[in-house]
């Protein structure tokens, strides 16, 4: 299922005041099977544009396509409903939203919401919670009495319990230490590749970016600035210049390798595996 914004400007709402534009006739096709990353710096858009794309944001101008569902000034509750189930958004610090008494009563919770019958919803908990690589024991548990990483997991657990076909994450390994953070991008990495779900997330950390995304989207000021595939992003010096982002550290070294004994690479290397191949390739170990 892909996601097109068609020309999308958006502003939030608060009491009867409306924001300034936090959206500016953003136009982008996200397609089936990907894993996207959104970069920028803060306040430049990142988390309104996931928000537009499950309807918590609505369009004043335009209109977002998911699948054949629309998301305009209309507010189609219908396919605002459809989706809010088919693309599941996973807020910063998810596990802070964990509230009932037990793991299995979190995750069943928006199913049955949704109408699915408890036996079923108990099923889809058993599956879920294999998917993020927690034992079935954890189902009986207290959310409460968990680790900051099981906790993330539950509550990443929750919103695949829907049965999203789209996963959007805002800093999925905010707060998580690194190999937390790891496990995570891993779990989504595969869901991607193994199960062909579409992935967006907003990071700001461009070793991530390197490792997971397969194209980056550049926000600033409400704007697409750029939307790209990820080694075409770490070769173009002067976009990154020009938005003023880090490259990730395995391509720096590649650069000072490049730099110090001439060498030249047959492509930008975006991990390290990527750049011990190249340097075998290149007979310089
Ligand atoms: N609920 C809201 N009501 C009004 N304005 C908002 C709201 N949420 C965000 N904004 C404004 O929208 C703009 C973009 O914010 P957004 O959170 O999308 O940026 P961001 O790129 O995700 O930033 P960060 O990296 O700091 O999380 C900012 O100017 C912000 O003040």
């Amino acid at each position: 299922m892909e996601i097109i914004f068609d020309n999308v400007s958006a502003d939030f709402q608060i009491g009867p005041i409306r924001s300034p534009l936090v959206l500016h006739s953003v136009h982008l096709k996200i397609k089936t099977g990907t894993f996207t990353a959104v970069v920028g710096h803060t306040g430049a858009g990142k988390s309104s544009l996931l928000k537009a794309m499950n309807g918590l944001l609505i369009p004043k101008e335009g209109k977002v396509l998911v699948g054949k569902k629309i998301i305009d000034s209309r507010r189609n509750k219908k396919d605002i409903k459809v989706i809010r189930q088919k693309v599941g958004m996973v807020f910063q610090f998810p596990e802070s939203q964990l509230f009932a008494e037990t793991v299995e009563k979190d995750i069943c919770f928006g199913p049955v919401n949704f109408g699915v019958p408890e036996k079923l919803a108990k099923e889809i908990a058993r599956n879920v919670i294999k998917m993020v690589g927690l034992d079935n024991d954890i189902l009986f548990k207290s959310p409460f009495s968990l680790s900051g990483g099981q906790k993330r997991r539950v509550a990443i657990a929750g919103v695949l319990a829907m049965e999203p076909d789209i996963l959007i994450l805002d800093e999925p390994g905010a707060g998580l230490d690194p190999q937390g953070k790891k496990d995570i991008l891993t779990l989504l990495k595969n869901w991607n590749q193994d199960r062909g779900m579409t992935i967006v997330l907003v990071t700001h950390d461009m070793n991530d970016v390197a490792l997971y995304a397969d194209d980056v989207i550049i926000m600033e000021k409400g704007r697409v600035a750029a939307h790209t595939e990820t080694r075409t992003l770490f070769s173009n010096n002067e976009l990154l210049n020009q938005y003023s982002l880090d490259v990730p550290d395995v391509r720096r070294l590649q650069m000072k390798i490049e730099k110090e004994i001439g060498l030249t690479f047959p492509h930008v290397c975006l991990s390290v595996e990527d750049l011990a191949e190249a340097l075998i390739e290149g007979g310089v170990v």
